[in-house]
């Protein structure tokens, strides 16, 4: 049984876990992209087994999707030490943190997700686990009840945020390694796919492979999932085969925007089109507008429209661009609303 993967982690429905498992990178070496934050990992992993001490305590922050688990998984096994798992929402006690950080053994990893959704209480209580190694800890209760302090083997905490405008900044401030993830390019997309072709043991073309990475909106687990639909295309109504036609069928079929946008993307910029004039609009009406709230929109939806190109911020607020008119296929100007 591989224990590289959390079978509680809700981004998966049971059957799809199954082939999770197996397309998850373990090492470095399977990793694709991110070279920047990669190749610094790799030297921070060296130095400090070569040290044998614990890896600094890490902090990855980025949109859904985009490999933070993953890379938590990994740096565990580059490290070849034992891992934890648990995430922000979960641990509601100082107690469970507890429980958990005095099992952790020598330059094991303790791997918290969503971490910006830690209580206040717990969050406090890991501050001196962070930073000393040391916790407090309540023993008796009653009026013998006392606090103890004891030691805990050196330990890395592995953070992960899509919202890191919510972590407090002291918590910031404790993580000695941060690493922000970015959005992958269709070249790297396309290898991925190819990789989990493979893994899958499908045969796929280069073209059709371009095709599902170019509609994947630059997410390596958005490009796994129609991979895995149009898998079952080829082998309801084709050869079984991946080809570039069955691909566009498929696509087609499962309704996926030719750029790989979203129910919520393509809500934002038809929203400041309609509503907007195009902009420019403020964050906070525009989060209204479409019911979601600011910072999801600036940490989740907005950097990929924004690197995409349909929209731009502006000193005065976000706009949408020609080229989000032309992809919604709207017409820009006082005409809009269809005189014609
Ligand atoms: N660089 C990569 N190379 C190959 N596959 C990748 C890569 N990054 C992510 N994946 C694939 O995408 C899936 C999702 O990645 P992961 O669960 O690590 O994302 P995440 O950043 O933790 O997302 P969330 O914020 O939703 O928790 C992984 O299971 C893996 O199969
Ligand atoms: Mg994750």
């Amino acid at each position: 049984m591989n224990e590289n993967l959390d079978p509680t982690d809700q981004n998966f429905s049971p059957e799809e876990f199954d082939v999770e498992k197996k397309l998850r990178p373990l090492s470095f070496h399977d990793f694709t992209g991110q070279d920047q934050v990669l190749e610094n990992l790799q030297i921070f992993v060296q130095a400090a087994n070569g040290r044998d001490e614990a890896l600094d305590h890490t902090l990855f922050h980025g949109p859904p999707g985009l490999g933070k688990t993953t890379l938590a998984h990994i740096l565990a096994n580059e490290l070849e030490v034992g891992i934890k798992v648990t995430s922000g929402p979960v641990l509601d006690k100082p107690g469970d943190l507890a429980g958990l950080l005095t099992n952790l053994e020598e330059r094991d990893v303790l791997f918290i997700d969503e971490i910006h959704r830690l209580s206040p209480i717990v969050e406090e209580y890991l501050y001196s686990a962070m930073e000393d190694y040391k916790i407090d800890i309540m023993i008796e209760t009653g009026p013998n009840a006392r606090t103890v302090q004891i030691n805990l083997n050196p330990f890395t905490l592995i953070g992960a945020t899509t919202r890191s405008g919510l972590l407090t900044a002291p918590m910031r401030a404790r993580f000695g390694i941060q690493s922000r993830l970015q959005y992958y390019n269709t070249e790297l997309l396309s290898s991925i796919v190819q990789r989990s072709a493979q893994i899958l043991n499908v045969a796929i073309s280069m073209e059709a492979a371009v095709e599902i990475a170019g509609r994947s909106r630059g997410t390596p687990r958005i490009a796994n999932a129609l991979l895995r639909r149009v898998r079952d295309f080829a082998q309801i109504k084709g050869n079984g085969n991946i080809d570039i036609e069955i691909s566009r069928y498929a696509l087609e079929a499962l309704h996926v925007d030719a750029h790989g946008l979203d129910e919520m993307d393509n809500k934002i910029l038809t929203t400041l089109i309609d509503k907007f004039k195009g902009g420019p609009v403020g964050i906070t009406t525009l989060a209204t507008a479409v019911s979601e709230n600011a910072e999801t929109i600036e940490e989740v939806y907005e950097p990929f429209l924004i690197q995409q190109g349909f929209i731009i911020r502006t000193p005065r607020g976000r706009e949408v661009t020609e080229f989000a008119y032309k992809h919604l296929n709207k017409i820009k100007g006082p005409t809009q609303g269809g005189l014609f």
